[in-house]
């Protein structure tokens, strides 16, 4: 299949996802071009992991139009292209697997059933479990290591598919400081090969300095779509009309920072 260079590797048009008759987002216009850094951002429940699955095909589509590399999503069969991280997802006590074992299942749709890996796929693998930190735990089972370190097995596996856009629905979330720390040096050094990103999150610092698009989800609906400086003027605008300008600064969650100005990840309701 032939795919136009100039295409978005996303393109979301009047889009609306959710489940069997449930609507849960409507009315998405996404955009998102080779080399972006998208956070995603809102409220528990508005909806990120919705659009996110909707994306991949993992939600029911209810209206609009999706195209990944510039095929429609029902024709889209280049699935390669992109990594997938879901989320709060850790492997099950009862899987028996070394860490390496788990990273070489990201290689099989590269190569056709019946062919063994080859030495470049154990490199790949190899590389992508030192990426994520674990190169001295390769060998061990995954059920003996922490939650936060599973997930990081699990981001290892979708890096060893070597994906032009990873997918990841809250990296950081309950991970240990080790891992979050681990995944942020991963992202930068991915960011900086060209790798576009889409990445639901509550904790922007993680990002921070990687991100060069912030969009926010507010009830199912796409309430901002911006640069991070212009989501910081976007934050403080909301919080001088709203009167809660204060009540942020206190918070201890608001203290994430891109650029000069701080962040709040997810914003409030506009008070007219
Ligand atoms: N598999 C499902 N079937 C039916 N409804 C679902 C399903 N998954 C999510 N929902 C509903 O869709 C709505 C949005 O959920 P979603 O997980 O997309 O939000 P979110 O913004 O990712 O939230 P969070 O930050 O808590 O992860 C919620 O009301 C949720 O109950």
């Amino acid at each position: 299949m032939t795919t136009p260079s100039t295409s978005p590797l996303v393109r979301l048009r009047s889009a609306a996802f959710g489940y069997a008759d449930r609507p849960v987002v409507s009315g998405v216009d996404l955009d998102v071009s080779a080399g972006e850094v998208v956070a995603l951002l809102g409220p528990n429940g508005s909806g990120k992991s919705t659009l996110v699955r909707g994306i991949l095909g993992l939600a029911d589509r209810h209206a609009g139009e999706v195209e990944l590399f510039g095929t429609p999503l029902d024709r889209f069969d280049e699935h390669t292209r992109i990594g997938y991280v879901p989320q709060r997802h850790s492997l099950s006590a009862s899987v028996r697997a070394t860490v390496t074992e788990i990273v070489e299942v990201g290689r099989l749709p590269h190569r056709p059933w019946w062919r063994p890996s080859s030495r470049e796929d154990h490199a790949i693998v190899r590389e992508a479990v030192a990426d994520v930190g674990l190169g001295d735990r390769a060998h061990e089972e995954v059920a003996s290591l922490s939650g936060g370190q599973q997930r990081r097995v699990l981001i290892a596996r979708a890096l060893a598919g070597r994906p032009e856009m990873l997918v990841m629905d809250e990296p950081t979330a309950g991970v240990d400081r080790t891992s979050q720390e681990a995944l942020a040096v991963v992202l930068r050094r991915l960011a900086d090969r060209g790798t576009s990103m889409v990445v639901v999150t509550h904790e922007l610092e993680a990002l921070e300095g990687l991100v060069t698009r912030i969009v926010c989800l507010d009830t199912g609906h796409v309430d901002f779509d911006g640069s991070p400086a212009a989501y910081a003027e976007h934050l403080v605008r909301h919080a001088v009309g709203s009167g809660h300008h204060h009540a942020h600064e206190d918070s201890p969650r608001h203290g994430h920072v891109i650029g000069a100005a701080p962040l709040d990840p997810t914003p409030r309701e506009v008070v007219p």
